[in-house]
């Protein structure tokens, strides 16, 4: 398999690739996205940092790609949902970096009070002005933190040193945690009204989009001074630029830009802010840090092992995903089975999952099944990424269910499918060895394990039919392994399930259609 490297990933971090046999590495500095394009087609994965625009037109022509690796934390140069349509896994390496980022963010806090890189740059020029740098201290200030994840968290403790009083904003933030470290969580508008030096951390999203803008300026405190190590367009530049020169804003530090690389901005005409060109990554460490994990995820994903740090699916623990595993192979089965037997165009799937089962972490489960059901089905690749996506784009609709009794079972997982023909039910359970048995279909119990070949043949429960089909089966010279039949009551309707050691020829199949009080055949293999 191949692995492309691209946006200066730190190549002594990519060790786990080098570990790994039959891995091929090419190491690329900055692609176009014709280039990225053109070569994208032959790699399985890729690793990025910030530069590389994973566009829908990049995934497009990723014909075999498996994963995308991010060496940080930010994905937005990812376009996540033309990744999961293509059922691509992202991944990304979010704890390497976050000292890094708090510590510029304590740098751009200390450059701003004292300002050091101006003062550095006065002096360079040859003037010994220290009139010009009037500073403030730190300490009995408030500090407002935007967003109280790792980054920001960490952020709160360095200023806590500092004697700061800490208020943070985060709508989903654990605010017993974060009141033990001496951090106030207030709404938002008071976080403005209160802050000193308001400090970003949150990721770019919608509802993130220009949160710092004209009214939430407007709110803060006279001579505020903000910093932005997150991402570029969390704050509104035209509004921030306003701010500053009505004398608003007292100062600002930005790492991050709206558009990058940016050389140019209004705000370049402004000696009371401090600019990096996105740094806040840049450290040994981090760099280190970042491209070790995520060469190991990749790594990981590629061999179809569990993968901690996914962005597009929900991750899982080894725990939940170890409890898990033996479901999803007889979840997989159940779907692809189901395929088999349905015809015409699917509307609902529902999937109750009962006993033991019902205590598990199902979603993954659905998954498999969906996975297991779609692939025979449709044309474009379906895999643990895609399939719900896909169901969905489809208008399937899909709905989970637990019951914790599942009457004579241990487990059970029931799977119905409504399609235009009507309603199909299939259920199965996971016996001694985590071995897979199909225990009822359409409402009559069997006891198959799913597996191979297999006839599946609704029929009137009456003398010789049964016979009749064996014989049909033997004059084509297959052998049957094992037969069960299903009823619900003596003369009405049954099932009869044969596993079977060859792939029976269509003409059989019809011939055994034809035989009076057979209802339907259906041949099913997995
Ligand atoms: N400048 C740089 O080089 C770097 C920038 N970053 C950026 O820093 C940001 C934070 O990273 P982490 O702390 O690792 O992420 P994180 O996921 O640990 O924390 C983000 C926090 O923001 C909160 N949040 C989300 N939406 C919010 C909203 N609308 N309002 C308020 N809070 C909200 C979340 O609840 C979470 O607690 C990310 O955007 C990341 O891309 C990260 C590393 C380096
Ligand atoms: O890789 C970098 O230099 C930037 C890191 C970053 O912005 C992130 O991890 O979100």
């Amino acid at each position: 398999m191949k692995v492309l490297v691209l946006d200066g990933v730190a190549e002594e971090g990519l060790v786990p690739f080098r570990e790994e046999p039959g891995l091929e590495i090419d190491i690329k500095k900055k692609l176009t996205e014709d280039e990225l394009v053109e070569i994208i087609p032959q790699y399985h994965a890729m690793i990025v940092r910030s530069a590389t625009k994973v566009t829908p037109r990049v995934l497009d022509h990723a014909n075999n790609m498996i994963v995308v690796g991010r060496a940080g934390v930010g994905v937005d140069n990812i376009d996540l949902a033309a990744a999961t349509n293509k059922g691509v896994l992202v991944v990304n390496a979010p704890d390497g970096n976050t000292i890094a980022a708090a510590e510029l963010t304590m740098a751009m806090i200390l450059g701003l009070s004292r300002s050091v890189p101006q003062a550095n740059a006065t002096l360079r020029s040859g003037k010994w002005d220290k009139k010009a740098f009037m500073g403030v201290e730190l300490r009995g200030r408030t500090l407002g933190v935007l967003g109280m994840g790792r980054i920001g968290s960490n952020v709160a403790k360095r200023a806590l040193a500092m004697e700061m009083n800490i208020v943070a904003y985060d709508p989903y933030i654990n605010e017993e945690a974060a009141a033990k470290m001496g951090v106030k969580v207030l709404p938002l508008e008071d976080v403005l009204k209160q802050a000193d030096f308001l400090t970003i951390h949150m990721p770019k999203t919608k509802e993130s989009y220009h949160l710092i803008n004209e009214k939430t300026i407007a709110v803060m405190k006279d001579g505020v001074r903000i910093i932005n190590c997150a991402r570029g367009g969390i704050i509104d530049e035209e509004a921030l630029y306003n701010a500053i020169k009505s004398g608003k804003v007292a100062g600002a530090a930005l790492d991050v830009f709206e558009k990058e690389p940016n050389t140019e901005s209004p705000l370049y005409e402004f000696n009371n802010v401090i600019m990096t060109p996105h740094l806040g990554a840049s450290t040994e460490e981090a760099q280190l840090n970042v491209a070790v994990d995520v060469a190991k995820e990749i790594v990981a994903a590629l061999k179809g092992e569990v993968v901690k740090n996914t962005v597009n699916i929900p991750s899982l623990d080894a725990k939940t995903m170890a409890a898990v595993k033996p479901y999803l192979d007889l979840a997989g089965r159940l779907g692809n089975f189901h395929a088999q037997m349905i015809t015409g165009r699917v509307n609902k799937i529902e999937l109750i999952y009962s006993g033991e089962l019902s205590a598990l972490e199902v979603t993954p489960i659905t998954t498999a099944f969906l996975k297991g059901m779609l692939d025979p089905i449709l044309q474009e690749n379906v895999n643990f990424v895609n399939a719900s996506v896909i169901a969905k784009n489809r208008g399937i609709e899909v709905i989970q269910t637990t019951a914790e009794m599942a009457k004579d079972y241990n487990n059970l997982m029931t799977a119905k499918v409504y399609c235009e023909s009507g309603e199909r039910v299939l259920a199965a359970t996971l016996l001694q060895g985590n071995v897979a048995h199909l225990v009822n279909i359409d409402g009559y119990r069997v006891d198959v394990v799913p597996s191979g070949h297999m006839l599946v043949v609704p029929h009137y429960d009456r003398p010789k039919i049964i016979g009749k089909v064996g014989t049909l089966i033997g004059e084509h010279d297959i052998n049957i392994a094992a037969m069960q039949v299903g009823r619900k009551e003596i003369g009405g309707k049954a099932v009869m399930v044969l596993t079977i050691d060859d792939v029976v020829p269509d003409d059989t199949l019809r011939a055994i259609a034809q035989v009076d009080g057979i209802l339907d055949v259906k041949f099913v293999s997995l």
